[in-house]
């Protein structure tokens, strides 16, 4: 039964969804970084929100961990490299929370406009200090969202309802998109000059850290209000402070902050400034969404391999990853065998997919290829860390698909791979039986199940062969399962992949390479 450990606080949902599943789960929160190296070696999955940080060292220690599941949208609390590269799924919740993060963003701009904390807090200290706070209105003034993503609309849409104009700025917001929201695309610089408010809503990535700097502010209209529902690390806090201190920032609302927990910050205790404690996705509403999509993400990976919002792989559904199956296996044999039999380095690979397979996830197909193929040749690889150490590599992969099959194959799947010294193409097919069958190997044909131990030779097509080879095998008191053979004419190159019942040994081979009219001989495992 996989375990998993849930080390943020979720909802209770989340429990529920993994017993009801046959997850075993474990709920340890406010583990210190140490705690978590100790124990996370017992998980096959980790359940997390923005708390848990979920480093390098961590990602070492987790000896069995398969899946991060992030019940929330920001991954940047997660070394996503470094679980990439240890074959470990990361996959967030990019929907469930984030109608609730816009509300908030919208409720700090309004405190923000009408100073409603301070006068709270007035208010219940018994000063009825009505003249002190003077508010702003929203309407007609303009709202700049910096990130109009999926938190970014939503603001979007709900600043239109206030009769608020609204630019955005987004490298990757479409001129249509921008039409149908309603908002300007803007530049950043044209945004910054233009805005009444401004509101972030990018990732933290190493582009938009910073993003808000002295620079930026000193861009801004005087009197400009600032809300940030994002991440800590976009605003620089002693820039902001500064700008605050000079009136040139009116005021700002801060969900989050460079560090957190927050417990000290430059920005606290000033007047004009509005805190909350990272609780944009604090909803009732959203807290049992994401709990409940995370739980079910992570036990549908664990338990059938289906693939939902990972953010190092391609996503897998639960009705495709059955049908899937049999064609990862196929993808990831043709790899090992080109993989066995690779000894110089790999320049460039293709994936060809001919018929059905072609309209299939040939991502996820490519990615258990590669894997197949990096095996034999590096340690530790996984589907997920393949591509990323392929890149590394500076291996080109490459995918062509074609609808109609060329051949008499409905569905075929060919694995041409590129060394320094030649280039050699393997080709299989998966029958109505759900079983991946090899049918080429350099373009000659064949038709062979892998079984664990194969040996394969390579020959001139003469008389005399099988039968010498047949000896050797037979004293040696190897058996033989199955003996397929294929050869480009008679006379001419040929191929012989047998499968045999016990691990061909050193000395078996030899005597193999040693027959007349063997040009190669090797023994292949699966
Ligand atoms: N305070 C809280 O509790 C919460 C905070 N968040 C934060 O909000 C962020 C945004 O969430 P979503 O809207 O769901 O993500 P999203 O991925 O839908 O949208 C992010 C947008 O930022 C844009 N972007 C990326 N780089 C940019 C750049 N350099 N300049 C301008 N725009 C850029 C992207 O094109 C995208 O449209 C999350 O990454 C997370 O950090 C999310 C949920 C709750
Ligand atoms: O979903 C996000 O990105 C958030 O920032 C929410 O964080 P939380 O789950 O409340 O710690």
């Amino acid at each position: 039964m996989p375990k998993v450990l849930i080390s943020d606080k979720l909802s209770p949902a989340a429990i529920d969804i993994f017993k009801q599943r046959g997850v075993e789960v474990d709920v340890k929160t406010g583990l210190e970084r140490d705690e978590l190296i100790k124990i996370i070696d017992q998980y096959d999955g980790l359940a997390i929100r923005s708390a848990t940080k979920v480093t390098q060292p961590v990602i070492d220690a987790a000896k069995n961990l398969k899946v991060v599941g992030r019940a929330g949208i920001g991954v940047d609390n997660v070394d996503i490299p470094a679980a990439t590269a240890k074959g470990i799924i990361v996959m967030n919740t990019p929907f469930g929370n984030s109608i609730t993060t816009a509300e908030h963003a919208i409720a700090m701009m309004m405190a923000l406009a009408r100073d409603i904390p301070q006068a709270n807090a007035s208010t219940h200290a018994g000063k009825w200090e009505k003249s002190k706070f003077m508010g702003v209105e929203v309407t007609a003034k303009t709202l700049g969202i910096i990130g109009c993503g999926n938190i970014g609309s939503i603001v979007a849409d709900r600043a239109l309802g206030l009769r608020m104009k609204v630019v955005a700025f987004d490298p990757f917001l479409t001129p249509e998109r921008a039409q149908d929201l309603g908002v300007g695309k803007v530049e950043l610089d044209e945004l910054l000059t233009r805005a009444d408010f401004i509101t972030l809503h990018t990732p933290l990535t190493d582009k938009t850290r910073n993003i808000i700097d002295a620079n930026a502010i000193a861009k801004m209209k005087d009197g400009v209000r600032i809300v940030n529902c994002a991440r800590g690390g976009l605003v620089v806090e002693a820039d902001l402070k500064a700008a605050l201190e000079s009136g040139k920032v009116a005021g700002a609302a801060l969900d989050v902050f460079e560090e957190e927990p927050a417990k000290e910050n430059p920005l606290f205790g000033m007047e004009n400034v509005i805190c909350t404690p990272h609780l944009g996705a604090s909803t009732s509403e959203a807290q049992e969404n994401v709990a409940l999509q995370v739980a079910e993400q992570i036990a549908d990976y664990l338990l059938t391999g289906a693939v939902t919002n990972a953010i190092n792989m391609p996503s897998i559904s639960a009705d495709e990853a059955p049908k899937l199956s049999p064609f990862v296996k196929l993808a990831d044999l043709l790899g090992s065998f080109a993989g066995q039999l690779t000894e110089t380095g790999i320049e460039s690979v293709t994936l060809e997919y001919e018929g059905e397979v072609a309209g299939m996830n040939t991502r996820a197909l490519t990615n258990a290829a590669l894997c197949g193929l990096l095996k034999p040749l590096l340690a530790d690889v996984n589907v997920v860390s393949a591509p990323v150490l392929a890149k590394q590599r500076d291996i080109n992969v490459e995918e062509v698909k074609r609808e109609e099959p060329r051949g008499v194959y409905e569905t075929y799947m060919r694995l041409t791979v590129k060394t320094e010294r030649q280039e050699r193409s393997v080709a299989g097919t998966v029958f109505s039986d759900g079983k991946p069958r090899l049918i080429q190997v350099k373009g000659m044909n064949m038709e062979a199940e892998l079984g664990p131990h194969m040996l394969y030779v390579t020959n001139e097509d003469k008389p005399g062969f099988i039968g010498a080879l047949g000896s050797v095998l037979g004293n040696a008191g190897v058996n033989i399962a199955n003996f397929n053979l294929g050869r480009t004419g008679a006379g001419a190159d040929a191929i012989a992949l047998i499968e045999v019942d016990q691990e061909v040994t050193e000395d078996v081979l030899k005597a193999v390479n040693e027959l007349p009219h063997v040009r190669q001989a090797k023994a292949l495992k699966f």
